[in-house]
Formats: structure tokens, sequence, C-alpha cells
């Protein structure tokens, strides 16, 4: 077992919802709303080792990108630790600003809020290898257009603006001003779910080719089971801040183990000649602000039991490599 590049060890992150306006004003007439705590990631433990991509796959809300931002070093964890490389990621990663990011790079989802509209696309990829002494500022020039050549854009496009590009080509000016500052990590949150599908597929083949040649070490986070299958070695599932099945890819798609997950492919539209197979998740995901007692999946989950609204369960090994956190696994759910 190669060791780990990041070590995620037992992290949670709350956060303090204040009221709004229209709450603190029917505060101060008797009916208003406190502070109130979201739980918005709780006890996560996971490694990435050296050149392996782990996906993190979750409907909306259930922590992914909060979790990103963590092992980014943007939010601070409420507990546990993030090493990287055996250092606590925000002594990696500078504590001021995001500008002092240097070993994990993160791409955003959406292309067009992630590249500054008045600068040139040459100046944006530029802008962090220089300030960081990777690049010299007299090399800059050629430094850049080998970046764009290698995420398949004209490098002779580097004295363009964002507006002159399509969503696609400025993810992959995204890929390229993240990969100049050389990463040792990427953190990619849903790179390509603002993309039309023919280009999420130009977008998921630049990555898996950047990948092989370059040795990346990943954390996809995609509420895309399809997405995710193709570019991660390992996948953990999250439901409402915890994960609860992790395991290597092909295992997972082939025999997915915790309800949530069996729900989650059960509910991706296969639609076959004159016949729909597809079954949504029974229920709506419960509020961080206020999570189920015991396993959170329990309300929507056509086999809890008493124990699952009393207990937790751990994420506990069901397999070589194979993790799952439900009581059918460990002597039932009554
Ligand atoms: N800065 C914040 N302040 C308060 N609550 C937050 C903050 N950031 C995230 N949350 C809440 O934490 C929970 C997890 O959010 P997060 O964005 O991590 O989920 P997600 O799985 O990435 O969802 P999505 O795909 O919709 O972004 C949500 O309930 C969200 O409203």
């Amino acid at each position: 077992m190669p060791s780990a590049l990041l070590d995620i060890d037992h992290v949670s992150k709350r956060f303090v919802k204040r009221p709004n306006l229209g709450e603190r004003i029917a505060g101060l007439l008797g009916a208003g709303q406190k502070s109130e705590i979201v739980r918005a990631v709780t006890d996560v433990s996971l490694t990435v080792a050296k050149g392996e991509v782990v996906g993190l796959v979750g409907e909306s809300g259930c922590g992914k990108s909060t979790l990103g931002r963590m092992i980014a070093g943007i939010y601070t964890p409420s507990d546990g630790k993030i090493l990287f490389g055996n250092a606590p990621v925000a002594k990696v990663q500078g504590r001021r600003t995001q500008k002092l990011t240097t070993r994990v790079q993160m791409i955003h989802q959406d292309p067009f809020a992630s590249l500054n509209p008045r600068i040139r696309i040459g100046d944006t990829v530029a802008e962090g290898p220089v300030a960081h002494n990777i690049v010299k500022g007299r090399d800059a020039d050629a430094y850049v257009a080998d970046m764009l050549g290698r995420v398949g854009l004209d490098p002779g496009y580097r004295r363009r603006f964002p507006h002159q590009f399509s969503g696609g080509q400025r993810q992959r000016i995204a890929i390229a001003r993240a990969l100049a500052m050389k990463p040792d990590l990427l953190v990619l949150d849903e790179p390509v779910a603002s993309l039309d599908v023919s280009i999420q597929a130009q977008v998921l083949n630049l990555f898996m080719d950047l990948r092989q040649d370059l040795d990346l070490t990943g954390v996809f986070i995609s509420h895309d089971l399809g997405v995710v299958r193709h570019v991660s070695d390992r996948v953990a599932i999250m439901y409402l801040g915890r994960i609860v099945e992790l395991a290597p890819t092909a295992e997972l798609y082939a025999k997915p183990n915790h309800p949530y997950t069996r729900a989650l492919f059960e509910s991706v539209p296969r639609v076959g000649v004159g016949r729909k197979d597809f079954r949504p998740i029974a229920g709506e995901i419960p509020s961080p602000l206020n999570p189920p007692s015991g396993c959170h999946f329990h309300p929507r989950c056509p086999f809890a039991g008493p124990r699952c609204k009393r207990e937790a369960p751990p994420l506990a090994a069901i397999g070589p490599g194979r993790f799952s956190a439900c009581h059918l696994n460990t002597g039932g759910t009554e």
C-alpha cells in the first residue's frame, strides 16, 4: 500500500448560520430564530495515496464542497486534522489568502466565475507561477504557451480574454492555471457539471490524459456517479456530512453495499426501449441544521430498524479495501 499523500483524520466542519434581517426583526418581536449550527461535515476520515484519484459522490448539500475546501486549505476544520505529506494543510498552503496556495490547487464548477474577465488568460495562467518563483518572469510567456498546449488550447490564444472562450475552453484554462502551479494534489469540485454533455466528455478525457502523463493525485467531487466512475480509483459516497461507503471503483459499481449507495444507483435514469426503470430515493434529504439521530439515512432507508435510529453505524471494513457504515453488515438493525 503506497503511503498517503493526503490524510484526513476525523474531520468535522460546522458553520454558524446567523439569522437574516427578517429573522432578527422577528426575534425582536419574540418570534425569531437564534443562530443555528450547520453540520456540513461530520467525522470524516480518508486517505489519498500519491498518484491516486478518489471520487467524492453524494447529493447536493451532503458536504462534498466543504470537504474539498478544507483539503485545499480554504476552510479550517472545526475538529480533526488534515495532513498533507505529513504536515497540516494550513501550513502547507499558507494562512493568509488563497493566493498563497501552491501545493494543493482547486478547480471549481463554474469556469465563468473563476476567471477574471478583465485579465488576459495568459496573464491569469502566469500570475501564480511567477509570484511563487515556479517560473521566471522572462520565461513566463513560453511557460504559459506550453501549459495551454497541454490542455489542448492553441498557445496563440494567450492574449485573449475569458469572454472569447466557450465554457469547455474556459475549464481547460482553469485546469492550465492549476497545473501551472505544479501542484501535488488537485481538488476538482464538479469540474464538468456546468458543461454540455459532449463537452463534459472532452474535459474528462483531458483530465485522464493529464493524469497519466503527470501522475496526478486528485480528489474528484461530483454528484454524478457516471462521471466519477471514469476518473477515480476509489469512490467515497457521502450522505449528510458523513462518508457512508468507500470502495475501489470497479467493486463499488459492481456491488454497492450501503442502502444509500444502492438507492443512488437506482435513482440514475436508465431509460431502455419502451421502459423506465429508475426509482427516485424516497423522502427529502434532511437538513444539516437538524440531522436525524443514529444513521442519518434511516428516515429514507427501506431496511431501517430501531438500532439505526439509536446508533450511528461506524464506517467499518466489509472486505479488502471496502468500507460501509450500515448495521446490516454488523449484527442487524434491531
Ligand atoms: N459558508 C457556509 N456557511 C453556512 N453554511 C454553509 C456554508 N457552506 C456550506 N454550508 C452548508 O453546508 C452544507 C454542505 O454544503 P456543501 O456545499 O459542502 O455541499 P455539497 O455536497 O458540495 O453541495 P452542492 O453540490 O450543492 O454544492 C449545506 O447545508 C450548505 O448549505
